[in-house]
């Protein structure tokens, strides 16, 4: 399993005029960690996937995905599932597996995700929320050290949301590795994280962490609001930072 450490000293944006996107940000994944990332619109999570996952590397400062000298498989959920039209959901997978991956091990996503009869159709004919399950199977098929995931039940209807974050639960636990997931849906943080971390905007910076000490077995509706009912009156400057 992987640790990940973040220090990032500087973000901006070329021909940003108001100033750093991120600038002194520093947090650390234990290995295996599941961590929910909270904070308002626009304060730069997604800028920060983006410079974990590696396909922004215009920044100054040190990341470090497990150890020195391997190269980290990430997966990673985008928030709309950005699968190719022309291209069946299986072509769409099989585009991002390293040479070698074990196609019963695809197939085994599949059916976990309960996609096994839409494999072969077009995207088109997908609702949102297999769309997202197809996104789900394509992260997890890269077996990752590190799984990025932005946001990706939104616009879901509450009982498939749940449905799907039990999945990503499951899958999880059959394999363990890293996750960072954003969310603005502190109910959804605290039924996932091991740990709850809330950025502030402008620049992006933490600005507090709290473990969620809540059996994975017990994390019924029940304690999930509890727990988040109790996070309000500990902290109420949270809702400013959904
Ligand atoms: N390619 C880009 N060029 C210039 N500015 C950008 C670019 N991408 C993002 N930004 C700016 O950087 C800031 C952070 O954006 P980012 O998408 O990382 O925020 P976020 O926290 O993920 O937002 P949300 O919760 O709404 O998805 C915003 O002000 C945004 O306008």
């Amino acid at each position: 399993m992987t640790e990940v450490h973040i220090a990032i000293r500087d973000k901006t944006y070329r021909g940003q005029s108001s100033g750093p996107t991120l600038r002194d940000l520093r947090l650390e994944l234990a290995s295996g960690e599941f961590v929910c990332l909270v904070g308002p619109s626009g304060c730069g999570k997604t800028t920060l996937l983006n410079i974990l996952a590696g396909l922004d590397r215009d920044y100054s400062g040190e990341i470090r995905i497990g150890a020195a000298g391997t190269v980290p498989r990430i997966g990673y959920v985008f928030q709309n599932p950005r699968l190719l039209p022309w291209r069946t959901v299986r072509e769409n997978i099989a585009l991002a597996l390293p040479a070698g991956t074990d196609p019963a091990h695809v197939d085994h996503l599949f059916e976990v995700v309960g996609l096994t009869e839409a494999r072969d159709v077009y995207p088109e004919r997908l609702s949102l929320g297999m769309s997202r399950r197809a996104a789900l199977v394509r992260a997890f098929a890269v077996n990752p050290d590190l799984l990025l995931m932005d946001e990706p039940f939104v616009s879901l209807d509450p009982p498939t949301a749940r449905r799907v974050r039990e999945l990503v639960i499951a899958l999880w636990r059959e394999r363990p590795h890293t996750v960072l997931f954003v969310t603005h849906d502190l109910r959804e943080a605290v039924e996932l994280a091991d740990r709850l971390v809330f950025l502030a905007a402008g620049p992006a910076r933490v600005v507090g962490e709290v473990r969620v000490d809540l059996a994975r077995e017990g994390r019924d509706e029940g304690a999930v609001e509890a727990f988040r009912r109790g996070l309000y009156e500990a902290y109420p400057g949270i809702r400013a930072l959904l």
